[in-house]
């Protein structure tokens, strides 16, 4: 045998104690729209998430697809404003929202793992009345003045019901749900959902024994850019108040605090630009990225 046959050897045999940790958990996999894009990546994302269904783990998917929205968005010359990290969302905007991620990218990702020899199966929150959502109540504080503001984000949802009825049942098959964040409202509106504040509530909800969030930064970043490895909910609070979190980065990591506090028993974030980054974090002894402990 060559040195290199034996170091996969190696590899793969490094993977039995991870498997059995994680036989018969569940997993939330967020994958961003910023991981997506690149056919290598996202054919490899789809293989990891084969295998762990295969090593008798259970895997949901949540998409998001941010760059998506705004690049459709744009098409129709309707302009992307955020406020907090969050799209806010008129009619006609939630409208496209929908046909985007619960359309053309929940398939495409159906299409990826299915292709790998598996049966995913696209859903988003309005299926088997899984997700239930409100008008989001979101408020930020000003960095300089320090005046608190309520925003109204229009068709901004947050999820105040999960019901696992569906997830459980999908989780006894062969099925893999891959979940897009959007959901209706009992008022019957449709709402569109952070896909990481989706993800954080469905890990909760079927209390997770890990959620991870595949995005396009190695973790959270210090103010010189360098990787933070293991952050306490304290101290990443902190830094959402003194600025160094900011952007698409303050909805995760809130996610990633509030997924603690249902009992997810551990949050990564990490970049899923690399190369099958879910099986590297999760049947490796090479986890990489921000951990977020109690
Ligand atoms: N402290 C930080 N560390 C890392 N990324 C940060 C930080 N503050 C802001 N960001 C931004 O957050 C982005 C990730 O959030 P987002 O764009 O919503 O990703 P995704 O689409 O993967 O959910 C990064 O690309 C980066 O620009
Ligand atoms: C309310 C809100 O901001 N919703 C997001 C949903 C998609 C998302 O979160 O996608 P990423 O994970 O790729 O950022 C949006 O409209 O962009």
């Amino acid at each position: 045998m060559t040195d290199s046959a034996a170091m996969q050897a190696n590899l793969l045999a490094e993977a039995l104690p991870f498997m059995q940790a994680y036989e018969n958990k569940t997993v939330v996999v967020k994958y961003g729209g910023h991981a997506m894009g690149d056919q290598a990546l996202g054919r490899a994302f789809a293989r990891d998430i084969a295998l762990l269904k295969q090593s008798g783990i259970n895997p949901i998917v949540v998409h998001g697809g941010g760059p998506q929205i705004g690049a459709m968005l744009t098409k129709m010359g309707i302009e992307s404003r955020f406020e907090g990290g969050l799209r806010v969302t008129d009619q006609r905007t939630v409208e496209i929202v929908e046909m985007v991620l619960a359309g053309s990218i929940n398939k495409e990702i159906v299409a990826l793992i299915n292709a790998e020899g598996e049966w995913a199966i696209g859903l988003c929150g309005k299926d088997g009345n899984m997700v239930f959502a409100e008008k989001a109540k979101k408020t930020i504080v000003d960095p300089d003045s320090r005046i608190e503001r309520v925003l109204d984000l229009g068709y901004v949802g947050e999820p105040v019901e999960v019901d696992r009825t569906l997830l459980d049942l999908l989780a006894r098959s062969e099925m893999i749900p891959v979940i897009a964040p959007v959901a209706p409202g009992r008022d019957g509106a449709t709402y569109n959902i952070n896909a990481d504040t989706f993800a954080g509530a469905i890990a909760g909800a079927v209390q997770a024994a890990r959620c991870l969030f595949l995005t396009d930064v190695p973790g959270v970043l210090d103010r010189d850019g360098q990787l933070i490895k293991e952050l306490s909910v304290a101290q990443a609070r902190a830094l959402i108040a003194d600025g160094t979190i900011s952007g698409g980065m303050i909805p995760k990591v809130e996610t990633c605090i509030e997924a603690i506090d249902r009992g997810v028993q551990g949050v990564v974030i990490l970049n899923g630009k690399v190369l099958h980054a879910v099986l590297l974090e999760l049947l490796t002894e090479h986890g990489a990225g921000t951990l977020i402990v109690p």
